[in-house]
């Protein structure tokens, strides 16, 4: 896994530091406006009811917020919460002892749901339907089924990759939340209620220079914070100014895309040793020195999202807005009726990220490679 400065996955040490900035309730949650009205509207009626509300499922990238929307769930229901991940419930034994030691009102986060276990699954179906379990005791033609009363609760899963929920799964979640990218200015009120949460003093300049560079994801804008506010410390006067955000990235290799060091040298490759493509994915990745599947999990998402890359069936494609971030001319004939005079980051800070590969040519957005 990456370990750049701009990855979307946070470290368990990293997710520690994350606490200190963590919204606690859904008021100082920043945007999602959709998800956050539907969401108060959801756990208020419920409140009132006296009864748990629907199950709930968060999906998007990671780094959105779907565990701090988990926590906040529990906290505006007044539940405790307990946290559990798809891959650490091996056993249905596993889930069935917790799902037997939740207290009334309790919430039960699940993430990374799609990645449970079969047996845990279906155990978790009768859970979420009818607040009862099935303890099976012994093997063959002797096992036994021992019912046990689960108390009502509710089931909060996360995913990133909802299409690989199965379909009895995800029709017993009542409310679905998918979490956007955060477009720039989304990002920069973020970026100043932690850097108010820190004690960090910034400039308006300076977080908008950091919030440019964070590929649309609150983590990464946290983290590049984190790192200015060192840089700042040790080399300037610990303030968060434009200056001190440029020179702290350009020492992390972040440009002002949010590209780091393999995404340039993918797109480098692919306009410079491959005249813009199509190339495949496997000699693009030799080119770089890198594993295919790193470089098409971990560079292509945001390269393809921010208009730089294209997957067509012929192979991997530099788009105009590649060319001209690289400052060279892409060839007419590459991508006929594109001028290739517009980035699409060149907003960057605005409108960018706000759901999608704005500016990503459409012709080639959906297309996959034949490898
Ligand atoms: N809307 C938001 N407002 C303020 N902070 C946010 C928001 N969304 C995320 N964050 C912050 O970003 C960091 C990452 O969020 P979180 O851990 O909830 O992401 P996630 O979607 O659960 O990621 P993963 O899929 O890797 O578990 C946390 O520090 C969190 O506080």
């Amino acid at each position: 896994m990456s370990e750049s400065v701009v990855s979307a996955v946070a470290s368990p040490e990293e997710r520690d530091a994350e606490a200190t900035v963590r919204p606690k309730r859904l008021s100082e949650f920043i945007a999602q406006e959709r998800v956050r009205e539907q969401l108060e509207v959801l756990l208020h009626s419920a409140l009132r009811r006296g009864s748990p509300p629907d199950h709930i499922l968060f999906s998007g990238s990671p780094g959105l917020g779907k565990t701090t929307l988990a926590m906040i769930v529990a906290a505006e229901l007044g539940g405790g919460l307990r946290m559990t991940s798809g891959p650490a419930i091996e056993r249905s034994g596993d889930l069935a002892a917790i799902l037997t030691s939740l207290a009334a009102g309790d919430v039960l986060f699940i993430d990374e749901i799609h990645r449970i276990a079969k047996p845990a699954e279906e155990l978790l179906y009768s859970a979420m339907e009818d607040f009862r379990v099935d303890v099976i005791v012994g093997k063959g033609p002797g096992a036994t089924a021992i019912p046990l009363d689960v108390e009502p609760f509710t089931l909060v899963g996360a995913t990133t990759r909802a299409g690989l929920l199965t379909g009895p799964m995800r029709d017993r979640f009542g409310f679905v939340g998918h979490l956007e990218f955060y477009n720039g200015t989304e990002l920069t009120a973020l970026l100043h209620r932690s850097a108010r949460i820190l004690g960090v003093p910034v400039t308006g300049e300076g977080v908008e220079e950091i919030a440019g560079r964070s590929r649309g994801t609150p983590r990464i804008a946290n983290r590049l914070l984190r790192r200015v506010r060192d840089y700042a410390e040790l080399r300037a006067d610990g303030v968060v100014t434009l200056d001190a955000a440029r020179a702290a990235l350009r020492v992390y290799d972040v440009d002002d895309l949010g590209l780091d060091r393999l995404d340039k040298a993918v797109l480098a490759a692919l306009v410079e040793t491959f005249g813009g493509g199509p190339v495949g994915l496997s000699t693009l990745a030799v080119a770089v020195g890198e594993q295919p599947e790193t470089v098409a999990e971990v560079c292509e998402p945001f390269l393809v999202r921010a208009g730089l890359l294209a997957r067509t069936p012929r192979g991997r494609v530099a788009t105009p807005a590649a060319w001209q971030h690289l400052g060279r001319t892409p060839p007419n004939s590459a991508f006929p009726g594109q001028t290739g005079t517009q980035l699409p980051g060149q907003t960057a800070g605005n409108g960018m990220f706000s759901g999608g590969a704005a500016g990503a040519p459409d012709l080639f957005s959906s297309a996959d490679e034949a490898e």
